[in-house]
């Protein structure tokens, strides 16, 4: 197969130049060969002798039959013998050229040369090819479809003559802007095919003009042109716009001549007058466009064939001359002009492209479609393209948000790391050093110490001191500020309210024992046993009373105080508190039968819902109602209009009134009504239901003050811990100035590290003890490893694990000592939190728009489609203690939902803070998470 055209890299100046419209433009010497005839029979008739000879396929020389005179060397792209065939002469270079127009590329062939040279001769054998050559590409190229195009025209005596159709007469050059000059009304053909384009160029060469001179005997007398238009595109796209389109000009000069040689005279005379013109003007563009001086004037337009033939000759085509000339020795001198002009030919540059080709009719019919297309599509947006599309910008999203949490994780990683690398230097620096720890001494005075709150040994060197303690000894650090007379007023406070909660405990069992021997509902065991326990309450409210007398002393006496604090054995009191509960509960339990009502069920429900099942009231009074209680006022009264104050206004405490002045109350109240038997029977039924239910309520009642007695005792004792912390970092503070050891500086250091194990710890034990999401997600938001927030991580790590203990001795308790509903505290919380969650479901469409919720349900695997997707994504928050990013971005998710913002910091802080004063301060350290349950209002 015959390869696409290529040029000659000899013949390329420059590439790589691109047109305005983007096409490759390939800037290319013409290229010249020079083919020379043999000597014909009128030369060799003159015993004319051969001039030249080519010494190689490049060069020619002229023997000089003056041997004193130098040979003159002429060199080209390609030199022909006389032997050589027109095929070889066709294939050394001008095939290439030719075949460019299959390719788009503008070519052009042309001989040139003096008359009888063999211009005719050669052109017609180079047809002849480039015609079988075209056609075998068109065979073997079948993706692409070709249309060619035949045009054939001469100038003769510079008139344009439509070889194809010589009727029309002279025909007049235009010149179009796109396209140059153009002959108008020219004729052209489609070509059907290579038998048809060999017929009608066979009809050219009859109809050009030819006439008989004295050097030849068929002389050409005009400049033929046959114009082939070439246009392919490729087959398999049908909707292709642009295509190659391209012309191949095969151009026979007429020969120039002298007359004097021809013996023209009239027509031949004139012919060659217009002949030698035309060339003449010819040569003198050469020479101008060989010169390289581009600012000189090209006078294409002083012939018809240099207009016609300007794009080949330095314009848009690659162009091939061949030049003949006769060997002999008598046409010397015509030989060498021709040669002449062949040297400067050779120096002229064209420019070529490929010419694409933009079909009008193929372009509008596609852009057609297009709009057609798209109009589709906007009144039926494709579901699938848009959905793929969202969700790609959704999945764009998340990486992003991920790749920003993975860097600010690495960051925090890298700040922790490079703490520990200073940690670890300023440890070797200290190697050596004293190590003495400083709250031995002080370890040593004190009894009370909790499991956690083992005192570091001396003998541990505080390399080997875990983060835990360094921990705590941070804490202590921050303690520090408190003077021993301060210490003291707070251990008398913590003493008053000790003694306070005794008091109560004591009022409560006095009410349990009234409710029992009033209704006599509870057994003979029960009783001695609540006597036994209020007994052991007022001893302890005894041996408080003592405790007033010690007066705030110097720091001698802190020791003391902290021990005596202790040694009072609070725990007793929680225990004490425990039974009584558990009293109450049997007692709660004796009421429970098929007439309880609605209410209390409901009633007792909704305690239970709290988080682990604690009431906070802190006053009994405003609790504890009765029909005819005997604190209340309302002792003698009738028991029905007792029924509608008892709703109007809260009574003190008291118990339920023995049955028989039940009776007696209503005698007395209903004196003089006339009142039947069924009446009667009527009235004790409800005045016993009355009754029952004064009491189910009382018993309630003290149930849930004991409940809050309970945790007031246990914030009592996580006082009494903290208060211990800063009576060891005061002693810690007398005896470190003898100690090297610097614990202000590695605290500092320390920090960073400390904050990350204490948030780990808090997090999981929120896990476990089922601690409201929202409460987690505050105090997450609010404590980020500021030094200032030692001490909130300290008390929210401190309670955390009281709570987590007690939950556990809760979880084994038997269900009966619960009452009669069978969930534990641990349930209730759960249930609690599972509430929080139905909330916070609720939340989520208003908070979040929709784009938001899409993504972040993607995120976080909720399902595409279905009801229950706000609670499915909500439920999936908080619930991996282990996992940082999890616990981060749940709590950004929660915190949207709550509009937690980040102003007002400080005084969301202060609802975490330890507070000293009075449990029933409103700024107590439970604070936070009451906060947060009213703020629910769950
Ligand atoms: N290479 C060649 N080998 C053999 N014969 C040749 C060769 N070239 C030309 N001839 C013969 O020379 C004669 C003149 O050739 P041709 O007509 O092609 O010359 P020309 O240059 O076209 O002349 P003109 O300009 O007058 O038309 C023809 O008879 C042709 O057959």
């Amino acid at each position: 197969m015959m390869g696409p055209p290529r040029t000659p890299l000899s013949k390329i100046d420059k590439s790589n130049p691109y047109t305005p419209c983007g096409s490759k433009v390939t800037e290319e010497k013409i290229l010249v060969t020079v083919r020379m005839r043999p000597l014909n029979w009128r030369e060799h008739a003159k015993y004319d002798l051969i001039a030249w000879e080519c010494p190689d396929d490049e060069t020619i020389v002229f023997k000089n039959p003056n041997p004193d005179k130098a040979p003159t060397k002429y060199s080209f792209d390609k030199v022909f013998e006389p032997t050589c065939a027109t095929q070889e002469v066709y294939e050394g270079g001008s095939r290439d050229v030719a075949l460019s127009a299959l390719a788009g590329t503008n070519a052009t062939i042309f001989a040139y040369g003096q008359t009888s040279s063999g211009k005719t001769f050669t052109m017609r054998g180079v047809t002849e090819s480039v015609v079988k050559d075209i056609y075998e590409h068109i065979r073997k190229t079948q993706e692409r479809s070709f249309v060619l195009k035949v045009s054939a025209l001469e100038i003769y005596n510079e008139t344009v003559v439509d070889l194809l159709n010589r009727d029309t007469g002279p025909l007049r050059l235009l010149d179009d802007p796109e396209k140059g000059t153009i002959v108008e009304n020219l004729v052209e053909e489609v070509v059907e095919s290579r038998q048809h384009l060999q017929h009608l160029i066979s009809i050219c060469e009859d109809q050009r003009q030819v006439g008989e001179t004295a050097l030849n005997d068929k002389s050409s007398r005009s400049h033929q042109i046959i114009r082939l238009t070439i246009h392919s595109s490729l087959r398999e796209i049908a909707g292709c716009v642009q295509s190659f389109m391209a012309t191949l000009n095969l151009v026979d000069l007429a020969g120039s001549e002298r007359a004097f040689q021809t013996n023209a005279d009239g027509l031949r005379l004139k012919e060659g007058s217009h002949i030698n013109r035309s060339l003449l003007t010819l040569t003198t563009v050469i020479r101008k466009l060989s010169s390289g001086r581009k600012r000189d004037h090209v006078p294409y337009r002083d012939s018809k064939l240099t207009r016609i033939l300007q794009n080949s000759l330095g314009g848009n085509a690659r162009t091939a001359i061949i030049c003949t000339i006769s060997p002999a020795l008598s046409h010397v001198e015509q030989t060498k002009k021709t040669l002449s002009f062949a040297m400067s030919a050779k120096e002229v540059t064209n420019c070529a492209k490929v010419n694409m080709v933009v079909s009008e009719k193929k372009l509008l019919k596609h852009l057609q479609q297009k709009v057609a297309k798209l109009e589709s599509e906007l009144r039926s947006p494709e579901p699938s393209s848009s959905t793929c599309l969202k969700s790609l910008l959704i999945e764009k999203e998340m990486k992003i948000q991920q790749m920003e949490s993975e860097m600010k994780e690495l960051k925090r990683q890298r700040d922790i790391a490079q703490s520990e690398l200073d940690l670890e230097r300023k440890a070797k620096e200290r190697k050596g050093s004293s190590e003495c720890e400083p709250f031995s001494q002080v370890a040593r005075c004190l009894s009370y110490h909790t499991k956690e709150e083992s005192i570091p040994s001396k003998s541990v060197p505080s390399s080997r001191r875990t983060a835990r303690d360094r921990r705590k000894d941070n804490v202590r650090q921050s303690l520090t500020s408190a003077d021993p007379t301060a210490l003291v007023q707070e251990i008398r406070l913590l003493e008053k309210h000790q003694k306070k909660l005794g008091e109560e405990a004591n009022q409560a069992l006095d009410l349990i024992h009234k409710e029992v021997t009033s209704h006599k509902l509870g057994d003979q065991q029960a009783a001695e046993k609540v006597a036994k326990m209020l007994s052991e309450i007022r001893d302890m409210q005894k041996s408080n009373l003592l405790t007033e007398e010690i007066v705030v002393g110097d720091k001698a006496n802190l020791k003391e105080e902290i021990n005596r604090l202790n040694s009072q054995e609070i725990a007793a009191l929680e225990k004490k508190l425990e039974c009584v509960q558990n009293t109450i509960d049997m007692l709660v339990s004796s009421f429970q039968t098929d007439e309880q009502t609605p209410d209390f069920r409901t009633q007792v429900k909704k305690k239970r819902l709290l988080p682990f099942g604690l009431s906070n009231s802190p006053n009994l009074q405003h609790m504890i109602r009765g029909p005819c209680s005997p604190l209340s006022g309302t002792e003698n009264k009738d028991p029905e209009s007792n029924v509608v104050s008892a709703n109007s206004a809260p009574v003190s405490f008291g118990a339920t009134p023995p049955k028989r002045d039940d009776n007696r109350c209503r005698t007395q109240s209903r004196e003089g009504t006339p009142v039947s038997r069924q009446a009667n029977s009527v009235d004790i039924k409800r005045m016993n239901r009355m009754y029952k239910n004064a009491a189910e309520e009382n018993i309630r009642n003290i149930k849930s003050y004991v409940t809050g007695l309970k945790e007031r005792v246990a914030k009592l004792q996580y006082q009494k811990q903290l208060l211990v912390c800063q009576v060891l970092e005061l002693e810690a503070n007398e005896t470190g100035a003898a100690s090297e050891y610097d614990a202000t500086d590695e605290s500092q250091m320390d920090w960073p590290l400390c904050f990350e194990e204490q948030r780990k710890q808090i997090i999981m034990l929120w896990h476990l003890c089922h601690i409201s999401i929202i409460h987690r997600t505050q105090f997450y938001m609010l404590f980020k490893g500021d030094p200032a927030d030692q001490i909130y991580m300290e008390v929210e790590l401190r309670r955390l694990t009281w709570l987590e203990q007690h939950l556990a001795e809760l979880g084994n308790a038997s269900p009966a000592l619960l009452g009669d509903e069978p969930a534990s505290y641990v349930a209730s919380s759960i249930r609690a939190l599972k509430q929080e969650r139905e909330y916070l479901a609720k939340r989520v469409n208003t908070k979040l728009g929709a784009e938001e919720r899409e993504m972040l349900y993607l995120k976080w695997d909720v399902p595409p489609v279905g009801k229950q997707r706000r609670q499915q994504f909500i439920n999936k928050l908080w619930t991996d203690p282990h996992n940082m990013q999890h616990v981060r971005e749940s709590a950004e998710i929660v915190a949207k939902l709550v509009g937690f913002c980040d102003s007002g910091e400080t005084i969301r802080k202060e609802m975490f803070e330890l507070n000293f004063a009075s449990p029933s301060d409103k700024k107590t350290w439970m604070m936070g998470w009451n906060f947060i349950s009213n703020l629910l209002h769950l």
